[in-house]
């Protein structure tokens, strides 16, 4: 088995619904972002021929998923009256809305499907909210 990984980041704004404590207010984070892929076999032939995927390749689609959500404010679907996002959007500012509380665990999964998706096989998604914090996601494989 080979697994290779690469690391990319992005920098956002985000607050937790339901959250009982300082991370219910609007705050932000540099999300660190690690992608793992792995195959049994190495490629045979061409630019793939004995790699898992070309690095170039893999490190292209993970910062294209990082950079989408750059800059942005991460907000889960819901949360905030359409009037507030209205006056968000009216003022410039930019929004990705997601369909799930935005914590790190769930943009870890989130962000496996999109790279997953893109045709990498990825096997786990780390995503460190500070330097010490980190989530993965890693489907079950039995
Ligand atoms: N399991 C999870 N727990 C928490 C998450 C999460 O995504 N998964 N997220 C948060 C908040 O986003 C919060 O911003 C994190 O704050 P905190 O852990 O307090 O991190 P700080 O670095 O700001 O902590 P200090 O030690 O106070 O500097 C909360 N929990
Ligand atoms: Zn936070």
């Amino acid at each position: 088995m080979y697994t290779l990984s690469t690391e990319y980041w992005f920098d956002s704004a985000h607050f937790l619904t339901d959250y009982n404590g300082k991370c219910e207010n609007l705050h932000g984070h540099q999300w660190r972002v690690t992608a793992y892929v792995r195959a049994d076999e190495l490629g045979t032939s061409g630019t793939e021929k004995d790699m898992v995927v070309d690095f170039a390749t893999l490190k292209r689609i993970v910062r294209e998923e990082c950079d989408a959500l750059d800059h942005t404010f991460l907000v889960e679907e819901g949360s905030l009256a359409p009037s507030t996002l209205e006056a968000l959007k009216s003022e410039g500012f930019s929004l990705t809305m997601l369909p799930f509380r935005t914590t790190s665990e769930n943009l870890a999964h989130y962000l496996f499907d999109r790279l997953s998706s893109r045709g990498l096989p990825v096997c786990r998604v780390d995503c460190n909210e500070t330097p010490n914090n980190r989530a993965s996601y890693e489907p079950d494989v039995d």
